[in-house]
């Protein structure tokens, strides 16, 4: 960990119920970072985002946020920090207009949610065309921006996001990846799970390899990309 971390998880142990998932976890996202987490179905890269956004409370070890712990903290209450969460599905809700899945992802804040609305519209012109549109109008590509900034409401300083190509064609993939980056340059931290292993660590300063439930390989994604054992292991050769 650096002064500049923002996020860590530390020897972390997680699961549901009975059923571990995740095993003595360690990895951390500092600022102005996209950090990626790639592996095998079943890892847990998704219970490592549940477990950073209170979804689930460590059994073991720490999650901690600009140093302060919030293992376990009631994730209502973790966005109010400063965390962001898109999931990979159901992040929007269909039969309310763009203008509204907005409004609700501010109920948190406490004032200036006009403004950062009308800024977010200056950031994503496709959502400030469709603003009285229904949300379920919009094509998968475009739904996706609008869970971004539906999270970038609260203006989050870390967003973790769960697979964001996940069913999208390889050009609405790349697209929402490139909104990723544009997040990511309005000084969000990012942490991402992503399936397509290759195009997520293409847009990422680093990535973390899970297997089975704890870190398998980190470093510097453009490093993962060249790994030969990580390339035959889990980038498909
Ligand atoms: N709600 C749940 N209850 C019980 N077990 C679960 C639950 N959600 C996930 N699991 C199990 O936890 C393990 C890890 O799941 P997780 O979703 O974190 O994996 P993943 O690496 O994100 O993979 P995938 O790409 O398949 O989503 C899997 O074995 C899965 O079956």
């Amino acid at each position: 960990m650096s002064d500049r971390t923002v996020l860590e998880l530390s020897n972390v142990d997680s699961g549901y119920g009975e059923v571990q998932v995740l095993e003595d976890l360690s990895l951390h996202l500092d600022a102005s970072e996209i950090v990626c987490l790639i592996g095998p179905n079943g890892a847990g890269k998704s219970t490592v985002l549940k477990t950073a956004f209170g979804m689930l409370t460590p059994w073991e070890g720490t999650v901690t946020y600009h140093g302060d712990e919030i293992g376990g903290m009631a994730p209502e209450d973790i966005v109010r920090e400063g965390i962001g969460y898109v999931p990979q599905t159901d992040n929007v809700f269909g039969t309310l207009t763009i203008e509204e899945n907005l409004r609700m992802g501010g109920v948190a804040r406490e004032s200036g949610l006009d403004e950062v609305i009308e800024d977010l519209y200056e950031r994503f012109p496709l959502l400030d065309d469709t603003r009285k549109a229904k949300a379920k109008t919009l094509s998968g590509g475009q739904r996706q921006v609008l869970a971004f900034a539906r999270a970038l409401v609260m203006e989050p300083d870390v967003l973790l996001i769960d697979e964001p190509s996940a069913g999208l064609a390889p050009n609405t993939a790349d697209e929402v990846f490139g909104h990723v980056q544009a997040v990511n340059d309005m000084d969000t931290a990012i942490l991402m799970v992503e399936q397509n292993a290759k195009k997520g660590l293409g847009i990422s300063d680093r990535g973390y390899v899970l297997d089975q439930g704890t870190v398998r390989f980190e470093d510097a994604a453009s490093e993962l990309l060249d790994n030969e054992d990580v390339s035959k292991l889990y980038l498909g050769g």
